[in-house]
């Protein structure tokens, strides 16, 4: 459904994204794991046609991202960016209602079925209340998720999102996930909560460095290896109670 091959990003006069090639099956949900500036969002960027990578290719459902038109990858994406406008002079609902861009014409008006598809959306990030609010005046949590709320009114085929669980409370990063995973869409997810990747995620993709270190199920990425090697940090890996998913102890 989604598909990196060697990808390479260079800016700058450097590369900041080094040959990377994996595959997001449909249906899956994997997590984009890494050290700050290894490059998950650049390689998200290309992915959702923000950045041109340098070579290599991209494609969503088996077109290519980068010769397809902006409208195709707006209708089958669902994009969080990392960097969140906060000053929209719009209501809450309104800049939910902005998700629905790419699947209408210029001048078509807004019918029933965005008016259902933004309720519904402000409803699975428990936003509904907050429907006529001033985006604005929302506090960093609240805005993150009326975002996610602004990529799911799509009823995208891809989810990627970048650092969604950013400024959330513990109870709205659990439910976020729930909602990733309970959806059912293929999704590939930048994370930099590793428990919170192997806990909702299939597969975790490691970043080093711009390069891909590795990818694999929970069990196999969630090692005290790749806390040394990636993260320098000293860990012992303990089980979920419940679901037996591995837990990071820094020690
Ligand atoms: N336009 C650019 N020109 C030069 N360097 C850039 C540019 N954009 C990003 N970078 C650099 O590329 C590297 C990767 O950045 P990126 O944002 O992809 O990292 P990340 O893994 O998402 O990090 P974080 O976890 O901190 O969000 C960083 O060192 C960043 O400074």
């Amino acid at each position: 459904m989604l598909r990196f091959e060697n990808i390479t990003v260079r800016a700058g006069g450097r590369v900041l994204v080094d040959d990377v090639s994996f595959d997001v099956a449909p249906g899956e949900v994997v997590a984009l794991v890494g050290p700050n500036g290894s490059g998950k969002s650049t390689l998200l960027r290309t992915a959702y046609r923000a950045l041109r990578p340098a070579s290599g290719s991209v494609h969503l459902g088996g077109r290519d991202v980068w010769r397809s038109p902006v409208r195709f990858v707006g209708r089958t994406t669902g994009v969080v960016a990392q960097t969140t406008p906060s000053d929209f002079p719009l209501t809450v609902a309104d800049v939910v209602l902005l998700g629905r861009a790419a699947h209408k014409g210029m001048f078509d008006a807004d019918n029933e079925t965005d008016a259902m598809l933004v309720i519904a959306a402000l409803d699975a990030v428990d936003m509904s209340d907050h429907a006529d609010r001033d985006f604005a005046r929302l506090s960093g949590g609240e805005r993150q998720r009326v975002l996610v709320a602004q990529a799911l009114a799509g009823e995208p085929s891809v989810l990627l999102f970048d650092e969604p669980t950013n400024h959330l409370d513990l109870r709205h990063r659990l439910a976020l996930m729930r909602v990733i995973r309970d959806r059912a869409q293929t999704a590939l997810v930048a994370l930099h909560d590793l428990d919170l990747a192997a806990r909702f995620c299939d597969r975790i993709a490691v970043m080093s460095a711009g390069r891909l270190w590795g990818i694999g199920t929970p069990e196999e990425i969630v090692t005290p290896a790749l806390l040394s090697e990636i993260y320098g940090v000293d860990a012992e890996i303990l089980r979920h109670p419940r679901d037996d998913s591995p837990m990071v102890v820094p020690l």
